[in-house]
């Protein structure tokens, strides 16, 4: 087999759009966006991310503001692709248009024989000459202007009458990069954050150990992150923690751990004795990782946690975490793809499974216990319509005050948080 050519250290801009075009292809497909993104060469990488999340965040947009410029709809998606990373582009960086189309017919050439290579060039050309028309007539589709589809929009303008344009809004934004103080090492925010600021990163404290980053660092940059002084944990899932309560010495289920944010954040808290389960092994794997790098310790069981037969011990457990697998709609700005994959049907199979696995747990729990429930989700199936279907189900439930004498903590994504849902249930001793 030939070598392959030797990627040069800063590869030019159309490498990237045609790389990018692939990756964005793939995952209208039906692929995953970050799962695509790690077979893309070290050097081309932070570019081809750019690009590819920038055109799947808005890609309802980039999707109405082509379509007049097509004679009819471009069945090369890959190419299709290449138009969408470009009107991203164009849009970002209007400084840089010259470069954007040039860059951008360059990588058509690379692409499908170089067929469409005219066609490109001229799409990109009217598009820059038409753009306030083009913009006129694709806001007037709501998906274009809200950057999400159709049936999304309408379950969260029903949930939330007063917030759905901050909720959408917030999900087209870029994450914010928060960390959590490992306290066991560190007892005050503000001496990391002076720590920080030596290393040239602005930062500031939410709380006693949230930290919000001015913007996104890569974690090799943070002082202490490999000798376990700091996490990277987003501040609404930093919640979980606090609220499950466990105290030394109890036993305590973390029943879907991976990547193991939260099971760390439980031992970082208290000695308690900690089984973390997750059905993916592979996901497991990283929360072996988590935790020898903090260096605190948990059983790990790579596990179906309803198939109670293959690993419960019989003894049951004090607290339990159940941070169900959902449609993460409150975590769409950090996995764009998401929120064009998803189907409307899917929000009833997560809720159902979510049923399942609270029925499946609720055996586990001793009485007088409590379980946390929890999703990164907005939408009220996975939230507050199956908590009330729970406790209809089992007498012996009471749900707690979380915060306020409110039973219910809904937190909607913001500048400084995720969006995620808590409650939690005690059972009758
Ligand atoms: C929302 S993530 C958990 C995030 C994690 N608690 C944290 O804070 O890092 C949900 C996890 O549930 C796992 N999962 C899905 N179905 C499961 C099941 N039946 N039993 C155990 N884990 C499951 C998934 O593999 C995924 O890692």
């Amino acid at each position: 087999m030939p070598a392959a050519a030797p990627i040069p250290a800063n590869p030019p801009l159309s490498k990237a759009f045609a790389c990018a075009a692939n990756v964005v292809a793939a995952v209208i497909g039906g692929r995953n966006l970050d799962r695509e993104l790690v077979s893309v060469p070290q050097a081309l990488r932070p570019a081809v991310q750019d690009l590819a999340y920038g055109a799947l965040r808005q890609y309802g947009r980039g999707d109405a503001l082509l379509a007049p410029l097509l004679a009819k709809p471009l069945a090369e998606l890959t190419i299709r692709s290449l138009l969408l990373t470009s009107v991203y582009r164009l849009e970002a960086r209007p400084d840089d248009a010259h470069t954007t189309v040039d860059q951008a017919v360059s990588a058509a050439a690379l692409m499908a024989n170089g067929r469409f290579k005219s066609l490109v060039n001229a799409v990109l050309r009217n598009f820059q000459r038409q753009y306030a028309t083009l913009v006129d007539t694709a806001l007037m589709h709501n998906s274009a202007r809200w950057q999400h589809p159709q049936w999304w929009i309408e379950k969260v303008q029903l949930a939330y009458p007063q917030q759905w344009r901050d909720i959408l809004t917030a999900g087209n934004g870029r994450p914010p990069m928060t960390l959590r103080l490992n306290r066991r090492r560190i007892d005050n925010a503000n001496i990391y954050i002076e720590r920080l600021v030596q290393h040239g990163i602005g930062a500031r404290a939410l709380d006693d150990s949230a930290i919000l980053l001015d913007k996104p660092v890569p974690v090799v940059q943070l002082p202490g992150f490999a000798t376990g002084e700091v996490s990277v944990q987003d501040w609404g899932a930093q919640r979980a923690a606090g609220l499950l309560d466990a105290q030394p010495c109890m036993r305590v289920l973390d029943a879907c751990a991976a990547p193991g944010g939260k099971t760390a954040h439980i031992l970082e808290l208290a000695d308690v004795d900690l089984t973390a389960l997750d059905a993916d092994a592979k996901r497991l794997q990283r929360v072996a990782e988590n935790l020898g790098r903090l260096g605190l310790t948990a059983k790990l069981s790579a596990a179906d946690c309803m198939a109670i037969a293959t690993w419960w011990d019989k003894r049951p457990f004090d607290r339990i975490l159940a941070d169900v697998p959902c449609s993460a709609s409150g975590v769409v700005r950090r996995h764009p793809d998401a929120k064009w994959l998803r189907r409307r049907s899917d929000v009833a199979n997560f809720a159902r499974t979510q049923s399942y696995i609270l029925d499946a747990l609720w055996q586990l729990l001793a009485p007088g216990g409590k379980m946390l429930y929890c999703t990164c989700s907005v939408f009220e199936e996975e939230n507050r319509q199956q908590i009330q279907a729970f406790v209809s189900r089992h007498a012996d439930a009471r749900r707690l005050p979380t915060r306020n004498q409110q039973t219910e903590l809904q937190l909607i994504p913001s500048a400084e948080h995720d969006g995620f849902y808590y409650t939690l249930i005690e059972k009758n001793a």
